[in-house]
């Protein structure tokens, strides 16, 4: 199970099937850098008012807030922020055109949304990190790689609502001796699980060093060209081109990346978890 079918009624929260979908984000999470790291930083798309916006007079937002506020305004018409793990960046979408789902309810009432968290985490602490300074032009297509960043960031954080009220299930007496005494660095400590933790960031450094790797196409190299077992005067030969040497695209240590393995790393390690933890502390606080 890599997702959750929110519209299955009768599916009770599994922390197993909530940790594989974190995995499966992780995916998700990984390509999205590597598609916004082909670019360079482009930092003017993130000045606010540096591009004027004749159509919108009164927005005063930067080419990026321009950008995600028209996405999420057309994503909001389809009901994608109906999904209980969906959050915009954004207030004021307009309603849906499409007719309201009946997803379960696995969660009490809550309007936690980390968003602004989350945005001032990736512009400030990974996007620097993440491409080559300077600006290539690619001012639209840095924007729409950073909404794709944005949604799947956002979206494995809020995930954090999920895995805590699976771990208030499984233990509800512990949790609300806690709760009730409001006492968030015992429940920190509770829902904080180490061996998850390491195991997910050595997890995390593969993935990016597999997935960030160049793949040098066949038709990129100059692999020994198979011949015809007798060359053209009836030679028997040993069926390679002994021609053509094999161009390796690889760098001095093998490989060439996309994407930087450390960045992605600390981008878990110092935000992403820390950050889910805070979702899970901040919705088992209102579960009083
Ligand atoms: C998400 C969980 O809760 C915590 C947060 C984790 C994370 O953000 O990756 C991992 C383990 C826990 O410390 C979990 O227990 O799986």
């Amino acid at each position: 199970m890599t997702t959750m079918n929110f519209l299955e009624k009768d599916q009770k929260l599994s922390l197993d099937k909530l940790r594989n979908v974190l995995v499966r984000l992780e995916d998700t999470i990984i390509f999205a850098l590597i598609e916004r790291a082909q670019f360079k930083q482009n930092e003017i798309i993130y000045v606010q008012g540096a591009f004027p916006f004749d159509n919108e007079p009164d927005f005063n937002g930067s080419f990026l807030d321009y950008f995600l506020l028209e996405t999420e305004r057309i994503h909001a018409q389809v009901r994608r922020y109906t999904s209980p793990d969906e959050y915009p960046f954004n207030d004021n979408l307009p309603a849906p055109v499409l007719p309201a789902l009946d997803f379960a309810n696995h969660l009490i009432p809550n309007k936690i949304n980390v968003n602004h968290h989350v945005k001032s985490m990736y512009l400030l602490n990974i996007l620097p990190s993440l491409c080559a300074p300077g600006d290539d032009s690619n001012h639209g297509s840095s924007a729409t790689r950073d909404v794709e960043c944005l949604q799947a960031l956002s979206k494995r954080i809020h995930y954090g609502k999920f895995i805590a009220e699976a771990k208030f299930q499984a233990d509800p007496e512990k949790y609300t001796t806690l709760i009730k005494a409001r006492d968030t660095t015992a429940l920190m400590a509770l829902l904080t699980n180490e061996l998850v933790e390491e195991r997910l960031l050595r997890r995390l450094r593969r993935k990016a060093e597999i997935y960030g790797q160049e793949y040098a196409d066949e038709s990129d190299v100059d692999e020994p060209a198979p011949v015809p077992s007798t060359s053209a005067d009836g030679a028997a030969t040993n069926g390679t081109n002994p021609s053509r040497k094999r161009r390796r695209s690889s760098t001095s240590d093998g490989t060439k990346r996309r994407i930087d393995l450390d960045m992605v790393v600390r981008l878990y390690k110092d935000f992403v978890i820390p950050l889910t933890k805070k979702v899970e502390v901040d919705y088992l606080l209102l579960r009083a």
